[in-house]
């Protein structure tokens, strides 16, 4: 549900900005929108009218002050409110040149009533005339910056909606139990059931599990948005940065058969069958009398600690690649253990690790083993970051999140109150930390409609 668009004041001004990328292209569009949109489309197209709205119309450009022609292109006309932004826009189609388009936001800059827009100022009216709500301009920016097919669909779904009515659904269990409260505390001399304050109480509770079941989802959304980051570890010398190289297929990491060549963590970005990885090259761990060595050991369990799969690549041209070293990674049972250099292994035998399981055999040297890996790794960043389209849509930012565990601990704390009045004030604040996830912070115009149809006092 969107708010009504509150009226203008008659100063506000009127925007215009390029909408595609600065620079050589083929067409350039440029829009305008505010009071003064039509105005402009006029002054510089020479009509007397806009066109037919939501129609490409064929226009020549001209400078307003000289009558020169600036442009041969194409104009749209969105009278508001049913527009992007829900006031009065233009679109100017130019030819994409460095040249045209100063030529065309110069002409526009001079005419009454019009100021450059600020970066997001569209869609701020947009939000400001009610047509997006804040998840909606969040998913918009996402879908902007989407890198890969799966950030897409992602940013395209709650670009739609989707996060915006699961949230609003449960902000509507949320206001009409407070509607319910408040009523037993106004009317209290009239005769409500006795077992409402109970009844209410249990749906607050249905509520509160909803919402901690979602809160306890794996941060699906937030990784897919900003990638899985994986952290390559292992002792020196065995090929992690061999490794980057090759899944980056590109020299990102200097390699080289001295040990401790790593120092920095380095990052290289991969999109794994739509899905973005951040992978971190890092130094060999090993106890350094190198103060330098030592700060990039650190680093690197700095990165084992914040990412999300650890990569542990072990050296297969030593007799005994399980290092003390490694042996926390090891323990851990979610580390994906890998074994290279399996060219220089002879008969050797691989060793094993705890639980029975045995580490993927690679060998850099020869490609063996690179497409197993390559295959593992991707299922693996898949399973951490996909969510079905039948799921419930994920939360995409950890303001989504804070504001979500808000609103469970405001639910929790209206559970234990110990007067109605102090339940309806914990309801009011989990209601306000929802509405501000979408950016509806009023609660008073639903209040009305259901107390409208609430019959009391008859
Ligand atoms: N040239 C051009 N391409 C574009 C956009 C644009 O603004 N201009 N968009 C910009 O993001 C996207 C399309 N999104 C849009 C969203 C809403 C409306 C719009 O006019 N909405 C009216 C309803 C119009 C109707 O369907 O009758 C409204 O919401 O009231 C236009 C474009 C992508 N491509
Ligand atoms: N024979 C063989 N040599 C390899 C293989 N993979 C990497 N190397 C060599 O091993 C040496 C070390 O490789 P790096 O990728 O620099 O190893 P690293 O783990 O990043 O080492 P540090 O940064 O020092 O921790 C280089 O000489 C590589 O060419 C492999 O599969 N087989
Ligand atoms: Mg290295």
């Amino acid at each position: 549900m969107l708010r009504a668009m509150p009226t203008q004041p008659p100063d506000t001004p009127t925007l215009f900005a390029l909408s595609t990328a600065p620079g050589r292209a083929g067409v350039a569009v440029i829009r305008v929108s505010g009071p003064n949109a039509g105005a402009a489309l006029c002054a510089l197209t020479g009509r007397a009218a806009p066109p037919e709205p939501r129609r490409a119309t064929r226009a020549r450009f001209r400078d307003p002050a000289t009558g020169e022609t600036l442009d041969d292109g194409l104009v749209l006309w969105f009278p508001g409110p049913a527009s992007y932004t829900g006031e009065d826009m233009a679109e100017l189609h130019g030819h994409g040149g460095r040249a045209t388009i100063r030529a065309l936001l110069d002409a526009l800059a001079v005419l009454p009533g019009l100021t450059p827009a600020e970066p997001g100022a569209f869609t701020r009216r947009a939000f400001d005339a009610g047509k997006l709500d804040l998840t909606a301009v969040e998913a918009l920016a996402d879908l902007i910056d989407a890198e890969t097919a799966a950030q897409r669909r992602q940013a395209l779904r709650q670009k739609d909606g989707a996060l915006a009515r699961l949230v609003e659904g449960w902000r509507e269990r949320l206001v009409r139990a407070l509607a319910h409260l408040e009523a037993t505390i106004d009317f209290s001399d009239e005769d409500l059931p006795e077992t409402l304050l109970p009844s209410l109480l249990d749906d607050v509770a249905a509520l509160e599990a909803d919402i901690a079941a979602h809160l306890a989802e794996p941060p699906r959304g937030e990784r897919l948005r900003d990638g899985v980051h994986v952290a390559v570890l292992g002792p020196p010398n065995a090929g992690k940065s061999s490794l980057v190289n090759a899944l980056a297929r590109r020299e990102a990491a200097i390699v080289s058969a001295i040990a401790g060549t790593t120092r920095d963590v380095v990052e290289v970005h991969l999109d794994l069958d739509g899905f973005p990885v951040v992978l971190a090259d890092t130094a060999g761990l090993r106890d350094s009398a190198d103060v330098i060595e030592q700060e990039g050991v650190r680093r690197a369990h700095a990165r084992a600690e914040a990412a999300d799969l650890r990569l542990l690549l072990l050296d297969g041209g030593v007799e005994d690649p399980l290092d003390p070293a490694v042996a926390p990674l090891v323990a851990d049972a979610e580390t994906l253990v890998v074994l290279n250099k399996t060219d220089l292994r002879g008969a050797a035998p691989f060793p094993i690790l705890p639980g029975g399981r045995a580490p993927l055999p690679l060998s850099l040297a020869t490609g063996a083993g690179l497409q197993a890996l390559l295959s593992m790794l991707t299922e693996r960043v898949r399973s951490q970051s996909e969510t079905g389209a039948a799921a419930p849509p994920a939360l995409t930012r950890a303001r989504h999140r804070h504001a979500l565990e808000e609103t469970r601990d405001a639910l929790a704390r209206a559970r234990e109150a110990p007067l109605p009045e102090l339940v309806a004030e914990d309801l009011r604040l989990a209601a306000r930390a929802l509405g501000r996830l979408t950016g509806r912070v009023d609660v008073e115009d639903l209040l009305d409609v259901i107390f409208g149809d609430f019959c009391i006092g008859k």
